[in-house]
């Protein structure tokens, strides 16, 4: 048996026409359209080239971009003066600071002066607490992605026993609290965990956002397992997940990298921004984005 494959390009490309069309209603309403603001510090070529393809689907899905580059060795307080410019700027309804700052900015101090409610990528400890909660918020865009391409494959995630592997605050963490308000049965496994095959053994769902390339084994799935491989990996085989490839030949279903998660993670972001620039306009967005 071989896995379905989920096709992430697919469905983000679907997702993001569902916002274009919503976007273009908000606009109708609203008289401007929704604007999304990234701001880049350095000019690394990896995360230029995200940037870049972040303000070209903001364009596509009729959003306004506001790209700010601003050279690496800018200081904290330069950094957060604009972010407060940002802040106070109607036209904008969402904002990203690019990840990872250079080392002497505090990424910390700098994320949490972003307006929770223009906060896109959801990184603001009170989205984190909202969505720890219940509340409405904005939800980090991959967690959320992967979010969706599972519900395509399980309209009902309740009950079924989820192993995400890693524990970072952008993935590991929301993903987590979404299978949990999903009503899964969620284990989070990471670097002190004694067992990690064994916890994977038993999973319906496994999510792999370690960073580390080929990290989970094919041995470790369990047959017809759905399994969302998170993992951006530059090797010189090229762009490699965080799963081992012969996964494919155990899981029920698994998503490809490229073209599984990474397209998710920027049409989630033209969603983020659709639904901050609702609520900041107090104009009802279509749910079901
Ligand atoms: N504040 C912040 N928010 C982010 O969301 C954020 C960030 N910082 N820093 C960098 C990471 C990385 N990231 C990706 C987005 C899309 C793909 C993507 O579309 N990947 C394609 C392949 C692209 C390629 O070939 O390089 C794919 O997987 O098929 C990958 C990675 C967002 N990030």
């Amino acid at each position: 048996m071989t896995a379905r494959l989920i096709d992430g390009k697919a469905f983000a490309a679907q997702l993001r026409g569902r916002v274009a069309t919503a976007a273009a209603a908000f606009t109708e309403q609203a008289g401007r359209k929704p604007g999304l603001a990234v701001v880049l510090v350095g000019e690394d070529p990896a995360s230029s080239v995200y940037v870049r393809s972040k303000g070209k689907a903001t364009l596509a899905a009729g959003m306004e971009s506001f790209e700010h580059r601003l050279s690496a060795d800018v200081s904290e307080a330069e950094l957060i003066a604009l972010v407060d410019r940002l802040n106070a700027d109607e036209t904008v309804d969402g904002i990203l600071v690019q990840l990872p700052l250079p080392k002497h900015i505090d990424e910390r101090a700098v994320i949490t002066r972003i307006d929770p409610d223009k906060d896109v990528d959801g990184f603001h400890p009170v989205n984190a607490g909202r969505l720890a909660t219940g509340l409405d918020g904005l939800v980090p865009c991959t967690p959320l992605g992967c979010l969706m391409l599972l519900q395509d494959i399980h309209p009902h995630l309740a009950g079924l026993e989820a192993v995400v592997i890693g524990r970072s605050n952008i993935v590991g963490k929301p993903m987590a609290a979404l299978l949990l308000q999903q009503s899964c049965t969620v284990t989070t496994v990471h670097s002190r965990t004694r067992d990690v095959m064994g916890h994977v053994r038993q999973a319906d769902i496994v999510v792999a956002a370690v960073g580390i390339p080929g990290f989970v084994q094919p041995e470790w799935i369990k047959p017809g397992a759905t399994v969302i491989d998170v993992g951006i990996n530059r090797t010189g085989d090229g762009l490699v997940g965080d799963v081992d490839p012969r996964a494919v030949e155990v899981a029920g279903a698994i998503t490809p990298v490229p073209g599984g998660v990474g397209p998710m993670t920027i049409a989630v972001l033209m969603r983020n921004t659709l639904v901050a620039a609702g609520r900041r306009a107090g104009i009802a967005v279509d749910p079901a984005l």
